[in-house]
């Protein structure tokens, strides 16, 4: 078997996707989400495996800029549409996909590749690792009350057109970037991703909503897009609210909207997906056990010019640190790097042949590097190897952040 390994060309897109879709399972997405995604992929970003004139293997990259911890944004390839077909799968097509995409994001210049993962077992052989979880809820409204902070009352809240209100949604979600690291920065085109609400997909809910809240001012200072499903039992009404985004600017902006959703006549569970795990909701509730939080993983990262990656990012203490890496797959990481950062100066990340202070993968690294999962904690996993006594308190308490990193979208 002879398999070609090329860039797409854009009239191949359609059978390079109907081969993703096959991969997936085989049902076809909606004709929007599909047109949506056409729009979206970079063509020339995009690998196909022919088998002759059938494709059977694919990997795609966005472009993606990332918020990392201290408020900047990293180059980021955004990994997506990877899928080998039934019949060639387990013999290497995968591995030679991921090969030359991330042999191409480092020619590119992107230091980071981040993705989503349909397995979290798939791509930890790459270099991925989770870097940021996330957190569902599913709140039984009839019974958890919501204690709201002062200022509350003063936000006006009013129903838009998602698509009217999407210039103001877009100006909160902007500067939400710049705070919390793992938001990819909208680039153009993402907006509509929020707007995609094919009626075959709504399951009975309604279509999308809008409410924008308003400070006193009239400024903006947070939107939530939602659905409701009505439901009926012999009790009577017990509907949900299906939130699919709620960004807010400050407390009172997001109290405000969160009493909204809990208060919608005739439904008794707000649910959520895909929110930071250190969500403030969390904190409002009356009963957090009734609001039945789940986390689970969200985004995977992987450093493939591991010195740009972590010299783009801001530290949380002062730290000099001298880390012995290894990394199968992207070699060139490999080895022994001094990360240092004074808080004044730049961050510098050097080769070095000083003696290590810890010892750990690439993959440990990608987890922290969002500054959600700690050092420290992966060592007691036994994933961080502690040469010098006091180097691993001192480095994770410089990587750890003090926001949660979130992925609020899938791509
Ligand atoms: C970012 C995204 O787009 S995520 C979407 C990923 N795509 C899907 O889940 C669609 C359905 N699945 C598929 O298309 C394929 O099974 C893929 C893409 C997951 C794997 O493709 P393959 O060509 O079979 O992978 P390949 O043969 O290169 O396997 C490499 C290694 O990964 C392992 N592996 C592959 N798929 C999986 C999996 N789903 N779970 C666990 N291990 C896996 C293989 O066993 C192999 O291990 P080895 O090196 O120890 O032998």
């Amino acid at each position: 078997m002879t398999l070609e390994m090329r860039i797409l060309r854009s009239d191949e897109w359609d059978v390079w996707y109907d081969h993703l879709e096959l991969a997936f399972g085989g049902v076809s997405e909606s004709r929007q989400e599909r047109e949506l995604y056409r729009a979206l992929t970079e063509v020339e970003r995009s690998l196909g495996v022919w088998d002759g004139q059938v494709c059977v293997g694919s990997a795609g990259a966005f472009t993606f800029r990332l918020s990392v911890p201290g408020g900047g944004l990293v180059p980021a390839a955004g990994v997506t549409m990877v899928g080998v077909a039934p019949t060639h799968r387990r013999r290497g097509v995968l591995t030679s996909l991921m090969r030359r995409q991330l042999d191409d994001v480092r020619a590119g210049g992107e230091p980071v590749a981040v993705l989503t993962a349909s397995e979290p077992a798939i791509y930890g052989r790459f270099g991925y690792a989770v870097a940021a979880y996330e957190l569902g809820v599913a709140v039984d409204t009839s019974r958890v009350a919501l204690a709201v902070p002062p200022g509350t009352d003063a936000v006006r809240l009013r129903l838009a057109d998602p698509e009217k209100a999407l210039d103001d949604c877009e100006r909160v979600y902007a500067e939400l970037a710049t705070r919390r690291p793992g938001m990819p920065a909208r680039q153009p085109g993402w907006e509509r991703q929020a707007l995609l609400d094919p009626p075959e997909s709504r399951g009975g809910a309604s279509p999308l909503m809008c409410v924008v809240a308003e400070r006193e001012d009239g400024s903006v200072a947070g939107y939530a897009r939602y659905r409701v499903k009505p439901e009926w039992d012999a009790a009577g009404p017990c509907g949900g609210v299906e939130v699919q985004d709620l960004d807010a600017l400050d407390p009172a902006a997001a109290a405000a909207l969160w009493r909204y959703l809990f208060g919608i006549d005739l439904t008794s569970v707000v649910r959520a997906r895909k929110r930071p795990v250190d969500d403030p909701l969390l904190h409002l509730v009356s009963d957090p056990r009734r609001a039945r939080p789940t986390v689970r993983d969200s985004l995977y990262v992987r450093l493939v010019d591991l010195p740009r990656a972590l010299a783009a990012r801001a530290y949380g203490a002062p730290l000099d640190v001298v880390l012995e890496v290894e990394d199968a797959f992207c070699p060139w990481n490999a080895g022994r790097w001094r990360l240092t950062a004074d808080g004044r100066g730049p961050v510098r990340c050097e080769r070095t042949e000083d003696a290590a202070d810890l010892e750990l993968s690439v993959r440990e690294l990608a987890s922290a590097y969002l500054g959600g999962v700690a050092l420290t904690a992966l060592a007691e996993a036994g994933r961080v190897r502690e040469l010098s006594p006091g180097a691993l308190a001192a480095a994770s308490r410089a990587f750890t952040g003090d926001v949660a990193p979130w992925l609020p979208h899938g791509f």
